[in-house]
C-alpha cells in the first residue's frame, strides 16, 4: 500500500492561555479518501485542522503532507508546502463585488509570486484552468456573475473551486456545511466525496452532522477532549461511540 498522503503523529497543542487542546493525537488520510471529524465544541477538531494545514506551530510531534515535514519548515519552504492543502471554511468568504472567475482566479495567486499578482492583478493565463475548476464543481456557465449574487451553497462550491485552482492534493474542510440548508449539504458533501473518489484528492472535513457523515465518509474520526476517540469505518461507528462523543466528561477528565 502506498504511503499516506496526510500523516500526523504524536501531536500535541497548547495554547498560550495554557489550554491544552490536543493531546498525542494521531491520524493519517490517504489520496483518494474522504475522512470526517467529528466531536463536541471545543474538543479540538479547529486547532487539529490548523496544526495539519501548517498555520499553527504545534506544541509536540509531527505532520507530513506528502512526505513532507510541515511542522519541521517555516518561512518560503512552509508556504510551498501548503500549497498542497486546499482549504475550505465555514463561510465562503468571497470578493462579493468580483465575478465568480475572479475570485476562482484568487486560488491560483500562490502559484504565480511576481510584480503583477503583488499589485493585486490576477493571472490571466490561469483561466481557462479557474473554468475548468468551476465546470469541476457544477458552475461552469456562473464564471461572469458577480460572486454577491450567489446563493449560500453556489457560494461555498465557488470556495471549494478556488481552493481547487490552488491544485491541491488535499482539502481541508473546517465545518463547510455549517450555513448551508440540508439539501445544499448534501450536494457540497457529494462533491467532496466525488474529488476524493474520482480525482484522487484526500479530503479531511469537520462536521457537526454525524448523519452526513455517515452517508459520505469512508471514515469517522471521533474526537473528544483532544484525544483521537475512534478512528473507524461508517458500518462499525456505533450509535453509542457517537453520542458519547457529546457527553461531557467528568470535569477531572480534562486536560488542564
Ligand atoms: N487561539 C486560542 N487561544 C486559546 N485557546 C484556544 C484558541 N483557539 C482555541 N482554543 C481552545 O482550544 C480548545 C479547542 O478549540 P477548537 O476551536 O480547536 O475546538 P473545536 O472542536 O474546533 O470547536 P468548535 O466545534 O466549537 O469549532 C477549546 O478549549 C478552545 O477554547
Amino acid at each position: 500500500m502506498s504511503k499516506p498522503l496526510i500523516e500526523v503523529s504524536g501531536l500535541a497543542m497548547r495554547y498560550p492561555t495554557g489550554r491544552m487542546a490536543l493531546t498525542d493525537t494521531s491520524l493519517t488520510l490517504n489520496a483518494g479518501e474522504l475522512v470526517v471529524i467529528l466531536g463536541a465544541n471545543g474538543c479540538g477538531k479547529s486547532t487539529l485542522l490548523r496544526c495539519v494545514a501548517g498555520i499553527l506551530q504545534p506544541t509536540a510531534g509531527q505532520v507530513h503532507v506528502a512526505g513532507e515535514p510541515m511542522t519541521a519548515l517555516a518561512g518560503r519552504p512552509l508556504a510551498e508546502a501548503r500549497m498542497a492543502l486546499g482549504m475550505v471554511f465555514q463561510n465562503a468568504n468571497l470578493v462579493k463585488r468580483r465575478s465568480v472567475i475572479a475570485n476562482v482566479l484568487t486560488g491560483t495567486l500562490g502559484r504565480h509570486r511576481n510584480w503583477k499578482t503583488a499589485l493585486g492583478l490576477l493571472p490571466k493565463a490561469e483561466r481557462p484552468f479557474a473554468q475548468r475548476c468551476l465546470e469541476e464543481v457544477g458552475l461552469g456557465s456562473f464564471a461572469e456573475q458577480r460572486a454577491g449574487t450567489l446563493s449560500g451553497g453556489q457560494a461555498q462550491r465557488v470556495s471549494v473551486a478556488r481552493a481547487l485552482a490552488q491544485r491541491p492534493l488535499a482539502l481541508l474542510a473546517d465545518e463547510p456545511v455549517a450555513s448551508l440548508d440540508p439539501e445544499a449539504s448534501e450536494e457540497l458533501m457529494g462533491l467532496l466525496r466525488r474529488l476524493a473518489h474520482e480525482d484522487g484528492l484526500g479530503v479531511l472535513c469537520v462536521l457537526h452532522q454525524p448523519d452526513l457523515a455517515r452517508r459520505h465518509a469512508d471514515r469517522i474520526l471521533g474526537m473528544k477532549g483532544g484525544r483521537v476517540q475512534f478512528d473507524q469505518k461508517p458500518a462499525d461507528v456505533q450509535e453509542v461511540d457517537v453520542s458519547s462523543l457529546y457527553t461531557k466528561p467528568a470535569p477531572e477528565a480534562l486536560p488542564a
